[in-house]
């Protein structure tokens, strides 16, 4: 039976109507299905396994077996090893290969039997899981599912052709239990959707083989909706019509109702579009019901809360079980610690239960966007239905309980109410009740988010989405509540739309509010943004730059700007910030204001490498197309550009998604996660483009006297033999190529010294730092530890660095030799380990590799090949014209000979290599010889 009251007591009246009327209500699957499939081989390969054929012998299944790993199980958020609760041997997707072309149409038509089985009308994907391997004894402690991927709603299994006996499947959901079985000596499939509890059964004899699939319906679908035109469906909306008629007469009783879902869901997994089975059918009823009378429908998650006295049971652990989601109803009680609520333990039979209550723990409502940062709430949800008449009481009922107790998923309670009352309210901002509920709860949650009780637990703040947030200031402005506009613009903290400011504007033109009563407020709003462009945006949205304001509005925004500039020694400055500051003064000030209040301000932050980029180039964009006056701006350009390039430095330049990330510091140190030279300065991202429309800037607004460009070419080549290896691709070929393009716009040959000398440096530099030289093999075998934790790992770690010994044997039972190798997969060190299966216990053999220094020659040999590439790029005429009698050596170092055949006939003369970063240590430091210098092609 679905159903419970809230309120204790059986249903009686229209309350037992209604639930008799949503019980009525169908879906057309099972919880779980079971079926025969045809005869097709997959054609399974494992690696080192020799070929299998159908049905499975024992050879090839202890081959396998040598490949498959202990299959782990959730708990909570852990994943955790014990053969207590899973006694099977697993392989990963990745560890095999299914050959047959033809196996993803068979899969795909056993996806359609178990989609109709269990009731799914939308498409079903399969994604293949495991391969699991069940020898004698082998089973699963009854458990659920976890959702493993966006829209996963249930486990396929197809059994493969492997004599075994036992090993069945016993589900259970809603009371109802059945068995399933996987045929021993053909295909067949089994199938359970993810919150049906499942136990697999000892295999009593042989090997029980299957793969398991994840089943999926894409998340974003949204699922077919219930027929209003069935008699169960009519009968439903006379009940809920009759139950809302009922106030008319002023006789309602039932404010509002809970229907229990059959299905459990988690925070993150629950949506209308994801039920499942019958409560999908059930609650897309009542939605379109609800559209048609006035209702409201929100999902909510109930706990069931029993008080009385218990007894520690430490037992109740080990009755733990995968995704550790007891599949009795949730149990809280009286002296329950909420700060746990949610982790493992805290859960204990009780011996005597006093009372019983339910309490809403989240609610949803439908058309909100879900909050990010819910605690995944798992267990009982139930669909609310509430006369659209009672929603304010209802609210707040909800609400209150959780004053009681503040966990995160309450607060998140908050937020998703708050948004849809927000979100109602817009639109009908005339009920005061749901006015003061929205007021109330705002508040709640900013004292939760301000209160630090000592030593208590404290719960995370919540900033409310942007979306929200604009609904409720929205609200506050239409219902004129000073106070409350006043406590909401102050606490956005930076999560607020521009178009609040843009709106606030449209409602003083259009009257209904006054630019008086509401700009003490704005300001704190615009002042709470903790960036400057945000600021610089608002206002402007806020008043429009026009010539004719009242003087009261312009000494607000002359106030404002103030202050804005007053923070600008203490702030982060970006590119929009650049912008944002030139963007001031068009229609608010003269040019004298950026000349004398802002440009110093702007000098004082030259290290600040995008924003000044932005900044001058901003300033010279509003010149040109006559904002200001031009001899003015072209003046104040060069005054700061000037200063900019005395001091800009340009090691620190690299481009968006340069970061220095593990993978690329991989592909270019010779040990393997080198950190980022401490040394280096912040650095600062910029684009090709905005380098060479610096440079073309500079070449139109400056003259030779003003020798800007020659300083900023000079800058360049003195630091260009620095320059990370990362930032040539993505930043400094490009901009060499847009820099050809805007020489030759301005007709100016790149043979000029001043721009032949930041071709010449920039690509040596290149070939330099990320070709570098032929990495050298030091045959050493001192390896890195791995993270020590236990005796084991301190005896493996005596192994690895030790530089006399090349083989480690390590004989320890099952559990510490995989977590050995667990532990060297972890640090990814230069080694083989295999088990040998001969005594007891068994040996873990370490055997040190060089597989290192073969991927870092061949990485070497990559890179030259790519570098040869990206010079080609380049016309060859300039080229020789930019290395002039270098010219050889340099190519001969990317395998392209000038002569060829001939090794090149000198030295390459380096630039300073010291503080090439990126490159080996060894590599820096040895000097480079003529002989070292490599013309072999290794891409032929
Ligand atoms: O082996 C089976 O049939 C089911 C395995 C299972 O329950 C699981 O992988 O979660
Ligand atoms: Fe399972």
């Amino acid at each position: 039976m679905a159903t419970f009251t809230v309120d204790g007591g059986g249903p009686v009246g229209i309350k037992k109507e209604l639930y008799e009327a949503l019980d009525a209500i169908e879906s057309s699957g099972t919880f779980a299905s079971q079926g025969e499939l045809p005869h097709v081989d997959p054609q399974i390969k494992v690696q080192d396994v020799s070929a299998i054929s159908l049905p499975l012998q024992e050879s090839q299944v202890r081959q396998m077996m040598e490949q498959a790993h202990q299959a782990p199980y959730g708990k909570g958020s852990e994943t955790l090893v014990d053969t207590a609760v899973r006694n099977t041997l697993e392989l990963n997707a990745d560890q095999f290969e299914l050959g047959n072309p033809d196996w993803d149409d068979y899969i795909k038509q056993a996806c359609t039997c178990v989609a109709q089985d269990l009731g799914v009308d939308s498409p079903v994907s399969a994604e293949l899981y495991k391969m699991l391997i069940y020898e004698k004894g082998a089973m699963f402690k009854p458990h659920t599912d976890t959702e493993k991927a966006p829209g996963m709603f249930a486990t396929l299994v197809i059994g493969l052709p492997s004599p075994f006996e036992g090993g069945e499947v016993a589900v259970k959901h809603q009371g109802k239990k059945t068995i399933l079985t996987t045929l021993q000596h053909g295909f067949s499939y089994v199938s359970w959707y993810s919150d049906v509890v499942h136990e697999v059964l000892p295999v009593r004899s042989g090997y029980r083989w299957v793969l398991t699939y994840n089943l999926c319906i894409d998340p974003s679908r949204p699922c077919p909706t219930a027929c209003l035109h069935t008699d169960e469906a009519r009968h439903l909306h006379r009940i809920l019509k009759a139950w809302l008629n009922q106030n008319t007469r002023g006789e309602r009783k039932l404010s509002h109702a809970y229907y229990r879902l059959d299905h459990e869901y988690t925070q993150a997994n629950i949506s209308p579009n994801a039920l499942k089975g019958r409560d999908l059918a059930s609650v897309h009823l009542l939605k379109e019901i609800s559209n048609d009378l006035n209702l409201e429908i929100f999902l909510a998650a109930i706990v069931k809360r029993q008080m009385g006295s218990c007894r520690y049971d430490d037992h109740y652990n080990r009755k733990s079980y995968r995704s550790y989601k007891p599949y009795y109803d949730n149990i809280y009680f009286g002296n329950y610690d909420v700060g746990h609520r949610g982790r493992s333990g805290g859960i204990h039979d009780l011996e005597e239960i006093i009372d019983t209550s339910y309490e809403i723990d989240t609610l949803m409502c439908f058309d909100v966007d879900p909050e990010e940062d819910y605690l995944g709430y798992q267990g009982n949800w139930a669909v609310a239905i509430v006369p659209r008449d009672s929603i304010a009481h209802f609210l707040k009922v909800s609400t209150e309980k959780d004053a009681l107790y503040i966990s995160s998923a309450r607060q998140g309670n908050k937020a998703s109410v708050i948004g849809y009352l927000a979100k109602s309210l817009v639109h009908t901002p005339d009920d005061q009740f749901l006015i003061k509920t929205l007021k109330d709860l705002c508040r709640e949650v900013w004292t939760v988010s301000e209160s630090e009780p000592p030593g208590s637990y404290r719960p995370p703040r919540i900033v409310l989405p942007e979306a929200v947030i604009i609904k409720v200031l929205q609200v506050a402005i239409i219902s004129k509540d000073q106070d409350f506009v006043k406590d909401a613009m102050d606490r956005h903290e930076g999560n607020l739309s521009l178009d609040l400011f843009t709106w606030a504007q449209e409602q003083i033109a259009a009257g209904l509010i006054t630019f008086d009563t509401i700009k003490d407020s704005v300001l704190r709003a615009i002042l709470t943004f903790p960036v400057l462009w945000k600021r610089q945006v608002a206002v402007n949205n806020f008043v429009p730059p026009n010539e004719s304001m009242s003087d009261d509005v312009r000494s607000f925004v002359q106030r404002v700007h103030n202050i804005i500039l007053e923070m600008i020694p203490q702030q982060d400055l970006g590119c929009q910030d650049g912008h944002a500051v030139v963007d001031m003064i068009p229609g608010y000030h003269d040019f004298s204001y950026l000349s004398s209040r802002v440009a110093p301000l702007v000098e004082a932050r030259l290290s600040a490498i995008p924003f000044m980029f932005a900044f001058l180039s901003r300033l010279d964009q509003r010149t040109t197309d006559g904002a200001f006056p031009t001899e003015d701006g072209t003046n104040l350009y060069k005054q700061v550009a000037k200063l900019f390039v005395d001091t800009i430095d340009v090691r620190t330049l690299t481009s968006d998604g340069d970061e220095w990330s593990a993978a690329k510091a991989a592909r270019l140190a010779y040990f393997i996660q080198e950190p980022r030279p401490a040394s280096l300065p912040k650095s600062s991202v910029v684009t090709h483009e905005i380098l060479a429309k610096f440079f073309s800037t500079l070449i139109r607004t400056t003259s030779d006297s003003d020798s800007i460009v020659g300083v900023l070419s000079r800058r360049i080549c003195s630091r260009a033999p620095a320059i990370e290896a990362s930032t040539f691709h993505s930043l400094w070929l490009p901009f060499l190529h847009a820099l050809v393009r805007v020489c030759k716009a301005n007709s100016i040959p790149t043979s000029m010294p001043d721009y032949q000398q930041i071709f010449a440096a920039i690509l040596k530099a290149y070939v330099n730092n990320y070709v570098g030289e032929r990495p050298s093999h030091d045959g050493n075998y001192v390896r890195p530890t791995v993270r020590h934790c236990c005796a084991d790992c301190s005896s493996l770690n005596r192994f690895l660095s030790d530089p006399a010994q090349t083989v480690g044997r390590f004989s320890v039972n099952q559990k510490r030799r995989q977590h050995l190798h667990r532990r060297l997969d972890a640090a990814g060190i230069d080694c083989t380990h295999e088990t040998e299966r001969l005594g007891s216990p068994q040996t873990l053999i370490v055997t040190k590799s060089f597989r290192h220094h073969e991927r870092v020659f061949a990485a070497w040999g990559r890179r030259k090949a790519e570098a040869r590439v990206k010079l080609r790029e380049f016309n060859k005429r300039d080229l020789t014209a930019w290395f002039g009698e270098e010219y050889e050596g340099l190519m001969g170092m990317v395998g392209h000979g000038a002569s060829s055949g001939r090794r090149p006939a000198r030295t390459v003369p380096l630039l300073s290599r010291s503080l090439a970063p990126g490159l080996p240590e060894q590599t820096r430091s040895r000097k480079r010889k003529a002989a070292d210098i490599d013309v072999v092609d290794l891409t032929g």
